[in-house]
């Protein structure tokens, strides 16, 4: 288990954080720019030292130790790969240094290279590959000596939408298969809902709530934390009363909204996204969200049925 309480400091930022992960837990840490993400990943990588507090990982204190003897992988954003040796020698980096026997080192580097579809590049230099089949080696190559304790940090922030959405399935595939223990740094709500088993919400240095994606989407603590994980229908007290709620913020969860109903609104915005469509629709001067496989053009009538049943009521955030 890794367990963490941290406090650092810097002119006008104070981060401090409590958290644990499980064995082969997939943590993210999710938050906006700024909220301290890096900043944390750094402390528990020994790049940067804490005001005080500790990092223990399977009951050992890492806090004393030098990023290189706390046998934690990490991927950063800038991913350098060594642009003078090839795939195969790239993903075996670490394990020479750890000193592997050869058979071992060349065992694990052909599973990795099967594993992450790099096979028929493994003699190839990093400059003959595409951007997310470098990523694929950066991430072969963290994972090759097997860390203990895997720290991604914005792992997918570089590359365009389809190889994101490409790797963010691999990445995905291999933190399972590998079960290792990983904390990952993200402002992506999808790719934390993806990819981690629990989220770390950070708000301004502080953790303001952690849990399972299907937890924290369904019950946020507040409305910031709403919005932050995407929800749209976030009512005032006024457009609370005006549907029928109690005068105070509620959030409509995405199940709450149903195409075919009683009510009768005016789509106001429509934006197709290919398999569906998103539409603000307006019912009793409240604008409301919701997605659908198909939907009318802007102006045109729209039936709905709302559940205030499963409306939440939220505190001001
Ligand atoms: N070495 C440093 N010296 C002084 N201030 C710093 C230092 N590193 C980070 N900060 C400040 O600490 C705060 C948190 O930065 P951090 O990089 O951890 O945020 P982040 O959540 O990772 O943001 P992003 O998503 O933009 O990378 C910021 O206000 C930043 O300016």
């Amino acid at each position: 288990m890794l367990a963490l309480s941290l406090k650092k400091a810097f002119p006008g930022f104070r981060l401090e954080a409590h958290l644990e992960a499980a064995e082969g837990e997939v943590l993210a840490l999710l938050g906006p720019s700024g909220s301290g993400k890096s900043t944390l990943l750094k402390l528990i990588a020994g790049l940067l030292p804490p005001d005080e507090g500790f990092v223990r990982f399977r009951g050992e204190d890492l806090t004393p130790l030098p990023p290189e003897r706390r046998k934690v992988g990490f991927l950063f954003q800038d991913y350098a790969l060594f642009p003078h040796l090839s795939v195969a020698e790239n993903i075996a980096f670490g394990l020479v240094e750890a000193r592997w026997p050869k058979g071992e080192r060349a065992r694990r580097v052909a599973e990795l290279l099967e594993r992450m579809e790099l096979t028929p590049h493994a003699q190839k230099k990093p400059g003959a590959l595409s951007g997310g089949e470098q990523q694929r080696v950066a991430l072969a190559r963290a994972l090759a000596p097997r860390p203990r304790l895997l720290l991604l940090d914005e792992p997918l922030g570089a590359l365009d939408r389809r190889l994101r959405e490409e790797l963010l399935l691999f990445l995905r595939r291999t933190l399972r298969e590998e079960g290792v223990t990983a904390l990952l740094v993200t402002h992506d709500q999808e790719e934390a809902f993806l990819l981690a088993h629990r989220l770390a919400i950070l708000k301004a240095g502080r953790v303001v709530q952690v849990g399972r994606p299907e937890e924290v989407y369904g019950r946020p603590k507040d409305a910031w934390t709403a919005r932050f994980l995407g929800h749209k229908n976030l009512l005032s007290p006024e457009e609370s009363e005006a549907l029928g709620l109690p005068p105070r913020p509620h959030l409509l969860p995405p199940r709450a909204l149903r195409p075919g109903g009683e009510l009768t609104g005016v789509v106001e915005e429509r934006f197709f996204f290919g398999a569906r469509v998103g539409l603000w629709v307006r019912v009793r001067e409240v604008r409301l969200y919701i997605e659908a496989p198909e939907g009318p053009v802007e102006g045109a009538p729209f039936p709905l049925a709302l559940d205030l049943g499963l409306a939440l009521p939220l505190e001001e955030g």
